[in-house]
């Protein structure tokens, strides 16, 4: 008989309750008369998860999508151990979440870095925390900068790097302190979109060779389409899981080149002819003659379909908002 493996991840019946006082007169009914399911009668509570369930097996790469306000941070945050579930489990390993660990590394929208520090000083921060001694520190720092493609730019505070620079250091910096598991919360939302093409190039490539587990929410659906192994499509809130969709782009990601990093293309003030994607797969420059991904027919089906899924959820989420500004 053969035992199913314990997922890495696994949210079991997730709900999260934030406790909200009472709007003045609550009645927080939308416009069919129905009343805002997140909100409880006497406005004691706002559930913005409800019933999640979802298994993210070691290594893979889930891509969170879902109407604005439905969750997905709250559902990173429980995961990172930054809040408890008010029911159900997270558990890790198969280990319940009780609080924030080394074991997770998350990278935020905002890069987060230290200023006064150089990008190797920033990828060193959390080693010298964990009393990795000196030596090693510089190691790996140089290592992992070398990752992310910014070789030669250890020596940079974060003002003399771009956007998609300093991103690449906040990614090195999560990955410096090997985490199994990468959470990802609207990385590359503030950047160009060149940038945010080189980007998402290099974070296939590092993570085809770390094989680290990701958790990535975009609002991107070019984007899901093009990272996920899976893409997990939530509802509006309450936050379920209203579909999780696989994703078989026929390109095979295992064909993503293991090439050096391209930091070049994004410095600040770029605008260089190395930015614009040649027609490229997935990982951007240098593979000429192979098809852009997002030009196939298999690409164009998933999309559309996260597009079908999203479109009512959207609607029901901005029908919501109204509603609770009408309040
Ligand atoms: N600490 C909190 N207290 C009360 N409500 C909260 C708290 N944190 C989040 N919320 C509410 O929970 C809901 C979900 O928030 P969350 O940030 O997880 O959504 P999201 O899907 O990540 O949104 P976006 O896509 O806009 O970033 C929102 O309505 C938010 O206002």
């Amino acid at each position: 008989m053969t035992t199913k493996p314990i997922p890495k991840i696994r949210f079991e019946r997730v709900g999260m309750t934030f406790p909200v006082r009472a709007p003045r007169g609550a009645r927080a009914r939308i416009s069919s008369g129905a009343r805002d399911p997140a909100r409880s009668p006497a406005g004691a509570g706002f559930t913005a998860l409800e019933d999640i369930e979802l298994d993210i097996a070691d290594g893979e790469f889930t891509v969170l999508v879902g109407p604005s306000g439905c969750g997905k941070s709250t559902l990173l945050d429980l995961l990172g151990g930054l809040a408890l579930p008010t029911s159900g489990r997270v558990l890790l390993d198969g280990e319940p979440v009780t609080g924030p660990g080394r074991d997770r590394g998350t990278v935020f929208q905002q890069y987060a870095l230290l200023p006064w520090r150089t990008a190797r000083g920033n990828v060193e921060f959390g080693l010298e925390a964990a009393g990795v001694p000196r030596r090693e520190r510089a190691e790996r720092a140089g290592e992992f900068l070398s990752l992310v493609g910014l070789d030669g730019f250890g020596d940079r505070h974060p003002h003399e790097l771009s956007g998609g620079m300093r991103q690449r250091v906040a990614i090195a910096r999560s990955l410096a302190y090997d985490p199994d598991v990468l959470l990802m919360d609207e990385p590359f939302g503030a950047l160009d979109a060149q940038t945010r093409e080189s980007l998402q190039d290099e974070l296939l490539r590092v993570w085809q060779r770390t094989r680290k587990t990701v958790v990535f929410i975009t609002h991107s659906i070019d984007e899901a389409v093009l990272l996920g192994q899976r893409v997990a499509v939530l509802t509006s809130r309450p936050g379920r899981v209203k579909e999780v969709v696989p994703i078989a782009l026929g390109d095979g990601r295992a064909d993503i080149r293991a090439g050096g990093g391209r930091a070049d293309n994004d410095l600040a003030g770029g605008g260089r002819s190395g930015d614009v994607p040649s027609g490229d797969d997935r990982t951007g420059g240098g593979r000429g003659g192979v098809e852009d991904p997002r030009s196939t027919p298999e690409f164009a089906r998933h999309r559309h379909r996260i597009w079908e899924l999203l479109h009512d959820e959207v609607s029901r989420a901005q029908e919501l908002e109204r509603e609770a500004v009408a309040l």
